[in-house]
């Protein structure tokens, strides 16, 4: 089975990612954040880099969807499917032109089509944590990110809850699989066991609805 994490920045997909991995025995494939040569140019400079850094991202996007969709069990951290919120984003925000918009909604489109082509084509079921404001801003500030930090960059608070506000909408809308969605605000299922218990439950629930798992 195919399970991808969505959310907004910060709500705590990787770690959920790396449990559910461990719980159900499956390769998690996570987002490419740590050796991103593009991400903290952007942070720095979004007019200049924001188009540059939504194309890194796509593909290394569909690098691990190929290898995921082609093997049997597979945790995806954060979906393909949420990029275009971020792209919408910056275009809003005038870090991208309509030229580019309109160049990488092809591209998407495209490589979407290339799905369809594969064995397995599209996730099983999609978990997206759901948090308050304050939590993203919280959970942003405890991993530390140096340029992620509100701290040395005060405009970021604006931009973060801009990607916040979109996550609601985008989750109503999202129809491409199943969808479950996890309360990341109350149950702390990185600390405590019992609430991740709880969380995990709460996926084989849906998986044996599914009669993905027995
Ligand atoms: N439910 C939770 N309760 C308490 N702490 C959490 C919870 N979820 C995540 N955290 C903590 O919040 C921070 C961010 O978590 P994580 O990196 O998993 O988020 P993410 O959604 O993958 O973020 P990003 O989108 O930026 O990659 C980490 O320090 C993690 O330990
Ligand atoms: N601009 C932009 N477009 C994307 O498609 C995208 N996907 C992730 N990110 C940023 C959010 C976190 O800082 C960090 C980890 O999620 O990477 C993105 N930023």
């Amino acid at each position: 089975m195919l399970i991808v994490l969505a959310g907004t920045i910060g709500a705590g997909k990787s770690s959920l990612a790396k449990a559910l991995g461990a719980h159900l025995g499956t390769e998690v494939f996570y987002e490419a954040v740590d050796h991103n040569p593009v991400l903290d140019l952007y942070y720095e400079n979004p007019k200049k880099y924001a188009f540059l850094l939504q194309i890194y991202f796509l593909n290394k996007r569909f690098e691990s969807i190929k290898m995921a969709y082609r093997r049997d069990n597979n945790v995806l951290d954060r979906s393909i499917f949420e990029d275009e919120l971020f792209l919408k984003l910056n275009y809003k925000n005038g870090n991208v032109t309509k030229t580019e918009l309109d160049i990488y909604k092809d591209l998407l489109g495209n490589m979407l089509e290339e799905l369809e082509g594969m064995p397995k084509k599209r996730p099983d079921l999609l978990v997206f944590i759901d948090v308050s404001f304050e939590t993203m801003l919280s959970r942003i500030e405890k991993r530390g990110r140096a340029f992620e930090q509100i701290k040395t960059q005060p405009g970021l608070r604006e931009y973060y809850h801009q990607v916040y506000h979109e996550y609601p909408e985008w989750y109503e809308k999202y129809n491409v699989s199943p969808k479950i969605k996890i309360d990341g605000d109350q149950i702390d299922f990185v600390n405590n066991p019992s609430d991740l218990k709880n969380v995990l439950d709460q996926i084989d629930q849906q998986l044996k609805t599914l009669d993905l798992l027995h």
